[in-house]
């Protein structure tokens, strides 16, 4: 416990027996200093060092010191190695002075917790106008500076994870820049941001969610050193600044470590999640000399990493900077193309492959810049998708196509449909339908007449909302295309969940075709799954006759590529519509020539002398020179077998016969060895791709018997498989048509669903309109002056207003009796077939006449209602 002392030389023991009242005001004021709730010190100002004369219980309480400790001591012991030098220097100055002092102080409580005080110190003169002492006052100011810290770490933190924010992160890059200036090194900039984060977001929630960054942050804080920053700047972007770089590799090496943190799999609500990152880097002083310029190419640098696919690290490069200023500046001008009228549409053809007859018109739109030229979509349309002018873009586009397709029909041009592509922003648009439907209705095209182009990447963000817009968007009655199939994460279910019509298989497929076994296996598969399905496959991108000739052999129904035309101005495609231009005869009279036979070496003399030889046979014999030629006749021609040389450029017979295997896997594959290499390749045929080797020079009668053979075997092999397709076509037949119908049916219930929700939309107006009526007729009846009472069929009241209430008062309630209880009056005029009947009728003293109305001449009620009109006694 503190207990005070009074100075002996205060002015508080002046003469008591001079001043009595005195005595008693310095008894008040010894109390008062006593017990105030501020700390209060008297330091002698006589003595240089200012000892401690007095301390209340206040002060005692506040430091954790007993009066003992603190009595006696010097202003001094007051002070901590924490105060700011020269604050203190400037108190001393003001003591000497005999000034008043301010000062605040930050000590350990005597129970070790932080205190902060303010204490003001003033000087305290004796009657000579002489310092004597000094008075301070101490006031507790810990909770209003820990209110401060609070604030200020709120203000320079993230709040979820605790991290640095990006206040903090620019202090801290400024000062790793500041003390990189002092040596050799560098300091290196990383945004990192979660790939597809929104996803978790949105499937598991926000909770889930804020899990996953917590423990992004966690590890992230576990792959970089002590000097280093992590920061969080919202959402699920983080940035780290990097101190003491001296190579770029050491930055490689550490976002390698953090993809490989990120990617083990964080364990929320008992399931675990598994997530990539992408990082962009710029380095100080290479890239960038201040902050906000780093800042600017690190951001840049990721935008690039994402780009490539994510997962990706990439350091920021001047050729990416120039790339930037480019977009910006298409960017500005890309918003007054549409003003300016430099926007046009040109249509490239699709052709169906059975009839080989125009089918379609893709739309795609050019820029015609006055200082740039001919502008490519590929380098605006996503520039345009980020900026959001996608969607005036993609209006003016689907406005231009009915424009275009309205002057088709009017000028009789017609049987195709015009495909419009929907971006993923547009899609993503909740009035895309309303307003395809409005622009479809203005210019009076048919929706069928209508097919919109939709990438499988759009689908893959959100699939429940994907399907929603597809139904609605199938509900207009439109069709619609699944674009650049293959390309994304595509999986064949989304063709059986979707209300696709056509599938349209990408060009990077369509272009090896031909010598690439995997794509021509994809292709095919994707033929086959889509037709189970009862969708339509178009082939995009066909640009030669035999990768036509492949697609139409594996029943692909529609081609389009530069093979039959490149997009177009409208005005020609008006020609080519005039002309009816279509594929060549040659394309569509694909037929089995008996007995065919592929002859394929190096030496022209020994493809001379084979023909030659064999001409007598009466087989159709195709040549080639290279492996790459054999396998363009294998894609356009039915080949049964295949005789090959050992030697040929670009390719090895075995990797020829490997791809022939693979993607005509009837073909009979047949050597033409020298007698020296034929045990080699014999040996290194483990996959049974050799049916038969011949050895050079052959016997001319024996090759004609083997392939006569060989032509024999083959078409035993034919009939086999023949009566298996049989066996298998009807069952295929019946799947595809039990597809189709399917698909229809769920198409017109899709439809009929939006019909019947229309309708009962406008039924469910129509009842509130009815209700509102009703009830105003309710009311109006209700406080008509005049009895009225409704009647049912069986005379029970149904209805009374007011004044038959009052009329009938003595009867107690009376909705719900009998009428022919109260009044058999009544009911004889309900029943009365006159329909303007006026039966007399006395209640009490009163007579009424009974006026009948039968309900139900002009709406669905029943009954009649009863209205009682008062007569004169005489009347
Ligand atoms: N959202 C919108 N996207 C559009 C629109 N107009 C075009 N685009 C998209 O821009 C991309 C590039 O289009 P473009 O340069 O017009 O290229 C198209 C064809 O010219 C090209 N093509 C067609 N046949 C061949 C061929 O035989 N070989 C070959 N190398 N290229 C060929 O393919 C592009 C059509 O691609 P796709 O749409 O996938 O069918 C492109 O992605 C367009 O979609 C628009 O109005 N809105």
């Amino acid at each position: 416990m503190c207990t005070t002392r009074l100075p002996e030389h205060s002015h508080m023991t002046l003469n008591q027996t001079r001043y009595p009242q005195l005595d008693h005001m310095l008894q008040i004021s010894n109390r008062a200093l006593a017990s105030s709730g501020s700390g209060i010190i008297i330091m002698d100002a006589t003595t240089a060092s200012n000892p401690i004369v007095f301390a209340n219980d206040a002060f005692c309480r506040m430091t954790g010191h007993a009066i003992e400790e603190v009595l006696g001591r010097d202003f001094s012991f007051l002070l901590s190695k924490h105060h700011d030098q020269q604050e203190i220097a400037a108190v001393y100055s003001a003591l000497a002075n005999n000034n008043e002092a301010n000062l605040v102080l930050r000590k350990r409580h005597q129970d070790g917790a932080e205190i902060w005080s303010k204490l003001l110190i003033s000087p305290v003169p004796d009657d000579t106008d002489r310092i004597t002492y000094f008075i301070g006052v101490q006031t507790d100011i810990t909770e209003h500076k820990r209110d401060e810290e609070r604030l200020a770490h709120q203000s320079t933190h993230d709040a979820l994870t605790g991290l640095p924010n990006r206040n903090l992160l620019k202090d801290r890059l400024q000062q790793a820049i500041a003390q990189t200036d002092r040596s050799e090194d560098s300091v290196a900039l990383l945004f990192l941001d979660l790939d597809h984060f929104k996803l978790i977001n949105d499937s598991l929630g926000h909770a889930a969610g804020d899990r996953m960054l917590l423990g992004v942050a966690e590890r992230l804080r576990a792959c970089v050193r002590e000097g280093d920053t992590v920061s969080r700047h919202g959402g699920d972007e983080f940035v780290l600044v990097l101190r003491e770089i001296d190579q770029s590799h050491h930055v490689a090496a550490i976002c390698e470590k953090i993809f490989q943190t990120i990617a083990d799999p964080f364990f929320i609500q008992g399931h675990s999640f598994h997530v990539t990152c992408s990082i962009g880097i710029a380095l100080y002083p290479q890239d960038g000399q201040d902050t906000a310029t780093l800042f600017k190419y690190a951001d840049m640098a990721l935008y690039q990493a994402k780009d490539q696919g994510r997962n990706h690290y990439q350091f920021f490069s001047r050729e990416m900077n120039e790339r930037m200023l480019e977009r910006v500046t298409l960017d500005e001008a890309l918003r007054s193309a549409i003003a300016n009228d430099e926007l046009l549409l040109h249509y490239q053809p699709l052709v169906s492959l059975s009839t080989g007859q125009l089918v379609g018109l893709e739309t795609l739109v050019r820029w015609q810049h006055p200082e740039l030229g001919m502008v490519s979509p590929t380098r605006f349309i996503p520039i345009a998708e980020e900026s959001a002018l996608i969607a005036s873009i993609g209006e003016w586009v689907l406005r231009k196509a009915c424009q275009d397709m309205r002057a088709w029909i009017d000028s009789g041009l017609t049987g195709f449909q015009v495909a419009v592509n929907v971006s993923p922003r547009q899609f993503r648009d909740p009035r895309l339908a309303d307003r395809i439907e409005h622009v479809l209705a203005e210019h009076r095209i048919e929706p069928r007449m209508l097919s919109l182009e939709i990438t499988e990447t759009v689908l893959m963000q959100d699939t429940a909302s994907s399907e929603a817009t597809l139904r609605q968007l199938k509900g207009l009655g439109v069709d619609l295309a699944l674009d650049d199939f293959g390309t994304g994460y595509s999986s064949l279910s989304y063709l059986k969940r979707f209300p696709f019509d056509r599938v349209k298989i990408d060009r990077s497929f369509v272009r090896d075709i031909i010598t690439d076994s995997d794509d021509a296996a994809i292709s095919k598969a994707i033929i086959s799954m889509a037709h189970s399905l009862g969708i339509r496959v178009v082939a995009e991108g066909v640009e030669t006759e035999a990768q036509c000739q492949f697609l139409r052999r594996h029943r692909c129904d529609e081609m389009q590529g530069y093979y039959f035309s490149r997009p177009l101005p409208p005005m020609e495609i008006t020609m080519l519509l005039v002309e009816k231009k279509h594929l060549p005869e040659s394309i569509l009279m694909l037929q089995k020539a008996p007995r065919t036979l592929l002859l394929v070496d190096v030496d022209p003399d020994i493809l001379a002398a084979l023909q030659q030889l064999l001409r007598q046979d009466n087989y159709r014999i195709m040549t080639a020179c290279s492996a790459e030629e054999a396998l363009g006749v294998l894609a356009q021609h039915e080949v049964d077998i295949m005789v090959s040389g050992l030697t040929m450029p670009g390719m090895t017979v075995i990797e020829l016969l490997r791809r022939t295997m693979k993607m005509y896997p009837d073909v009979i594959r047949i050597i033409l060895s020298n007698p020296i290499e034929w045990q080699c390749v014999a040996d290194s045929d483990s996959n049974g791709l050799i049916h038969k080797i011949l050895i050079k020079p052959w016997d001319d009668q024996q090759l004609r018997s083997h392939l006569d053979d060989a032509f024999r075997h083959k078409a035993l092999a034919d009939a086999n498989q023949r009566h298996n397709l049989e066996f298998h076509k009807e069952f295929k037949e019946e799947n595809q048509r039990l597809g189709l119908r399917t698909k229809a049916l769920s198409q017109a219930l899709a439809s009929a669903n939006l019909k019947l929700e229309r309708a009962l939309d406008q039924q469910q107006q129509r009842g509130m309109r009815d209700k509102v009526q009703l009830d105003i007729m309710r009311e109006m009846l209700e406080h008509i002056p005049l009895p009225m009472i409704g009647l049912d069929d069986d005379c029970v009241i149904v209805f009374v207003n007011a004044a038959a209430e009052a009329l009938f008062a003595s009867h107690g309630p009376i909705l719900g009796r009998d009428s022919r209880e109260l009044l058999p009056a009544l009911c004889d005029a309900a029943d009365s077939t006159g329909a303007d009947s006026k039966l007399p009728v006395r209640i009490g003293h009163q007579h009424y006449r009974i006026i009948c109305q039968r309900m139900g001449m002009h709406s669905l009620s029943r009954g009649s209602l009863l209205a009682l009109v008062k007569q004169e006694a005489n009347a």
